[in-house]
C-alpha cells in the first residue's frame, strides 16, 4: 500500500530564510496538485499560519516550541492524521518547520509515526543567500543540516551580484555534494521539484543521507539545538503604532534581535491598510496588506533572538503605542514608506 502514502515533506532552514514565500509560491502553483499544510512557528502567535495563503481548511498550525522538541510524535501524528484523512484527497503535505527546528529531529518523528496514511516524502533546506555566510560563522552546525536534504534552495539571489551568486553556489555544493542546489527568488521553485515521486526520499526507507546510527543520535536528544540559544518574544497590541517610534525602535534593535515578523496597524489617514513587516539581520521590509473581513485592527509582532531582554523589548513596544493615530499627519509615515514594498 506504500504507493496510496500521501508524502510529508519537510521545509525547513534558518530564521527568515523565505520558507513561507516558498510555501505560498507552491500553494498558488499546485497546477491541481492538493497541498496540505502544517505550520510550526517559534513563538506563542503564529504569523505563519496567518500568512499561508488561501487553502485555510488544509492549514493546521502549531505555534509557541518548536516541532522537532515534542516530546513523542503523538503531537505531529495528530495533525498528519487530522490533513490525511480520506476526505481532503491530499497529495501531498509539507510541514514548514520553524526556522530553528533541527531537521534530523523531525525526520525521525515522521519515520516513528504508526500513521500508515503517511510517509516521509524528504526535506528541503531554504537557504538564505544574503545571510548564509554569518548564519554559518555563527552556527557551523548548518553544515551538518544541509547535509541532510534532499534538495537545498538558495533563496533571495536577487540580493546578490552574479559573482557572489556563483561564489556562494560553490560554497554550498562543497558543504552538500550530491544534495541537488536550486537557487531561487521569491521561493519560486518549479513544484515539479518538490513533489516528483520518483525522488529518491519518497521511498517508505530512511532517507538515503541519514544512516541509522546518525538517526540513533538524534533520538537521543543530547545535541545541542539551535532554538536553545533563541527566545521568541510576542508583542500584541489592539492600539496603532506610531511610525517614528516603531522606527527608531527598528532602527536601535538590539543586535540579537535577528528576526521580526508580525502584522502593524498604524492607523494613520491614508494608510489604514494591515503592513506585513518582516526583519531578518539587517533587512527591514513592510509590505501594505489588506485587514480580512473582520479582522481587529491589531498589532501582532514576534521578534526572535538570542540575548534578548523579551520584557525590555515589550516595554520598548508599547512605548510605539498611539491612542490616536488619526490625528497624526500622513508624513509622518514616510520612514515607514522608505522601507516599504508595494
Ligand atoms: N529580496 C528577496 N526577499 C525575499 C525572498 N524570499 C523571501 N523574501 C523576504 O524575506 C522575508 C522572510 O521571508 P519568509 O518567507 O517569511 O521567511 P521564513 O523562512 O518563513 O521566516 P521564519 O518563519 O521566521 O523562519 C520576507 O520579507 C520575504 O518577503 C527573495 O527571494 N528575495
Amino acid at each position: 500500500m506504500g504507493s496510496a502514502r500521501i508524502p510529508v515533506v519537510i521545509l525547513a532552514g534558518h530564521l527568515g530564510a523565505g520558507k513561507t514565500t516558498l510555501l505560498n509560491h507552491l500553494l498558488g502553483n499546485a497546477d491541481g496538485l492538493r497541498i496540505g499544510v502544517v505550520v510550526n512557528d517559534f513563538g506563542s502567535v503564529n504569523i505563519d499560519a496567518m500568512s499561508v495563503a488561501g487553502h485555510v481548511d488544509s492549514t493546521v498550525s502549531l505555534s509557541n516550541g518548536c516541532l522537532c522538541c515534542a516530546v513523542d510524535a503523538s503531537g505531529l501524528d495528530d495533525l498528519l492524521g487530522r490533513l490525511a484523512r480520506p476526505s481532503r484527497r491530499l497529495d501531498v503535505i509539507v510541514v514548514e518547520a520553524s526556522g530553528l527546528a533541527e531537521p534530523r529531529d523531525l525526520i525521525r518523528l515522521l519515520l516513528a509515526s504508526d500513521n500508515d496514511a503517511i510517509t516521509y516524502g524528504g526535506l528541503v533546506e531554504v537557504v538564505d543567500a544574503v545571510e548564509f555566510e554569518r548564519t554559518r560563522e555563527r552556527h557551523p552546525e548548518v553544515d551538518a543540516q544541509l547535509r541532510v536534504a534532499d534538495l537545498v534552495v538558495l533563496n533571495k539571489v536577487d540580493r546578490l551580484a552574479a559573482d557572489d551568486r556563483h561564489r556562494l553556489t560553490a560554497v554550498l555544493r562543497d558543504i552538500v555534494e550530491e544534495v541537488p542546489v536550486v537557487a531561487t527568488t521569491r521561493g519560486r521553485l518549479d513544484p515539479g521539484l518538490l513533489f516528483d515521486r520518483r525522488l529518491p526520499a519518497q521511498s517508505d526507507s530512511v532517507p538515503r543521507q541519514l544512516s541509522f546510527d546518525e538517526l540513533l543520535a538524534a533520538t537521543r536528544h543530547d545535541h545541542d539545538h539551535l532554538h536553545e540559544h533563541y527566545e521568541a518574544v510576542d508583542f500584541v497590541t489592539d492600539q496603532a503604532l506610531h511610525p517614528r517610534r516603531l522606527m527608531d525602535f527598528l532602527d536601535a534593535r538590539p543586535t540579537g534581535l535577528y528576526r521580526i515578523k508580525g502584522f502593524v496597524h498604524f492607523g494613520v489617514p491614508g494608510h489604514r491598510e494591515r503592513y506585513t513587516v518582516h526583519a531578518v539581520g539587517s533587512f527591514l521590509r513592510f509590505e501594505p496588506t489588506r485587514w480580512r473581513r473582520g479582522e481587529g485592527r491589531t498589532s501582532t509582532l514576534v521578534l526572535i533572538g538570542s540575548g534578548v531582554d523579551p520584557e525590555d523589548i515589550r516595554a520598548r513596544l508599547r512605548a510605539c503605542e498611539e491612542p490616536a493615530p488619526h490625528a497624526l499627519p500622513p508624513e509622518s509615515m514616510l520612514c515607514v514608506l522608505r522601507h516599504t514594498q508595494h
